[in-house]
């Protein structure tokens, strides 16, 4: 059977892609070997944000409780578990049907490439004008004796029952939204990270307050342990680190890091360039080193982060490049990114400590602003970078609505009057999160 194009993995590089395609007549088959969707639907972005929806009301009234609130909320986790798996059991059910189309083929099962036009699934071969890498990344395994004793966030979106303690290997996204969860739901959480940093893409200050805000919560962080081996006894389990700690739990989580899907699937065979921690090489149009083959979102060693939204942009530059001749390279835009912690904590563009010569720095408390007074938020804060030219080349915020006001930032990044384009071009609606870059730009100068 031949395609103008085959995608190999159906997450959003592959919906993204498909979507732009619909404008043409260019037929495409999807290949999937787990859940259709991807990562971020199935265990990643979406049930955390989904997850979100409840822990953020919980935490907020924690934060309020005698100062206008009577109780704090608790989290019920059954009602909750059995509300998420009725919105994505239907997704999942749902989701290869609604993929397939007359212009999309779908075929479940794993995809190993075997030439530049080929692809095969078990015994059948299928033909592509183009193929598309987009297998995305995978836990990490964690390489000590009882690794397979750990759940991943694959099974931790799936939990009937709640575990009393819970001990989370790592100190990057996943290990901080998951902790967060489990905190507000009452689990005794510590987290073990090898190293002595937490949230890597993130202004350093506001991570050091945000492990500390966790901490008063309840979490505890141990930082430089990394760990040696898992033992189960019965239904227990114990994290021993090499520093010769030892920590007793119900639950064991694998959030030390996720890696390229990329083995096994052809590649070495075929010859496309990848490297085992990055992924797979591309050129500036998304080209392995086999031009018909591109690699795209989390597998494509691209640059950038291995956020969602990169994958679309990745998508719509392998459309622009193939459907509408597009011969400039691939630019992103400044990609903004979140870890949905509580308080959150945002970033776009360069950080306090990537500052070069002639950069500065504006802080706002954003604890004054009338809006974190009301919602509870004593430890708000935003920093924008300047060039020595007072373009805005950074920002960093921790606050409850980090996710959301980072965005606010978005449009001001590179501009070179960033006052005046302000001034002149914008009234928010008030009070507001964009008030702040009110403060920022308009009560500063
Ligand atoms: C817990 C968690 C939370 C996240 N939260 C966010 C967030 O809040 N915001 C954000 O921007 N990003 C978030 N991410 C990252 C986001 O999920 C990824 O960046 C995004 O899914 C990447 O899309 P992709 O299409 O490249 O790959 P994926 O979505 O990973 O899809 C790859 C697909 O390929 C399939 N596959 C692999 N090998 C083969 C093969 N040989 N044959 C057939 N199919 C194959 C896989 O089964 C998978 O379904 C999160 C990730 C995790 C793990
Ligand atoms: N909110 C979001 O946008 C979001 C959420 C989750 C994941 N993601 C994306 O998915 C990617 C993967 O997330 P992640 O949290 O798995 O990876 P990560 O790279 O963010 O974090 C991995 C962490 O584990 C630590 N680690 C590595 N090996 C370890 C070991 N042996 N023992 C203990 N700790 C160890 C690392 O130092 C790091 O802190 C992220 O980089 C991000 O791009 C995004």
């Amino acid at each position: 059977m031949k395609y103008d194009y085959i995608i190999i993995g159906s997450g959003p590089v592959a919906i993204h892609l498909r979507a732009k395609l619909k404008n043409t007549t260019k037929s495409v088959l999807v290949i999937e070997k787990g859940f259709w969707g991807g990562t971020c639907p199935n265990t990643g972005c979406q049930p955390k944000i989904f997850m979100e929806g409840t822990v953020r009301p919980v935490l907020a009234s924690q934060y309020l409780e005698g100062k206008g609130i009577e109780e704090a909320a608790k989290i019920d986790w059954s009602s909750l578990m059995s509300r998420k798996k009725k919105i994505w059991g239907a997704f999942r059910k749902n989701a290869r049907a609604n993929t397939t189309t007359e212009q999309v083929a779908t075929v479940q099962g794993k995809g190993i490439i075997t030439g530049p036009h080929t692809v095969r699934v078990e015994d059948q071969e299928y033909e592509g004008e183009n193929i598309v890498i987009a297998t995305g990344l995978e836990p990490r395994k964690l390489n000590v004796p009882g690794d397979e004793y750990a759940i991943t966030n694959n099974e931790f979106f799936e939990l009937d029952q709640l575990p009393k303690r819970a001990v989370v290997v790592g100190g990057g996204y996943v290990a901080l939204e998951l902790a967060t969860i489990l905190n507000a739901a009452g689990v005794e959480t510590t987290i073990l990270q090898h190293s002595d940093r937490l949230l890597r893409p993130f202004d350093q200050d506001f991570v050091e307050k945000l492990q500390e805000i966790m901490e008063e919560r309840g979490i505890n962080f141990h930082l430089n342990a990394p760990i040696k081996e898992i033992t189960k006894n019965g239904d227990q389990y114990t994290v021993t680190t090499a520093n010769g700690d030892s920590f007793a739990t119900d639950l064991v989580i694998n959030a030390a890091g996720r890696k390229p899907v990329v083995e096994d699937m052809g590649l070495e065979e075929v010859g496309i360039e990848f490297d085992l921690a990055k992924g797979i090489k591309v050129n500036e149009h998304l080209q392995t080193n086999i031009p018909s083959i591109f690699a795209a979102g989390d597998v494509a060693d691209n640059g950038q982060a291995n956020l969602t939204p990169v994958a679309w942009v990745d998508a719509y530059h392998i459309y622009d490049f193939l459907e509408k001749g597009v011969t400039k390279p691939i630019k992103y835009p400044p990609v903004a990114t979140n870890a949905f912690t509580y308080p959150e904590i945002a970033q776009v563009g360069i950080r306090e400590s990537d500052m070069q010569a002639g950069d500065y720095v504006k802080t706002l408390d954003l604890a004054d602003t009338f809006i974190a007074i009301g919602e509870g938020d004593p430890n708000a804060k935003l920093k924008v970078i300047f060039n020595k030219n007072g373009e805005v080349i950074g920002a960093s915020e921790l606050s409850i609505n980090a996710a959301d006001d980072i965005n606010n930032f978005l449009p001001l990044i590179g501009r070179k009057d960033p006052i005046k384009f302000v001034n002149d071009n914008l009234t928010y609606t008030f009070p507001a999160l964009a008030n702040n870059l009110d403060e920022i730009f308009r009560y500063f100068d």
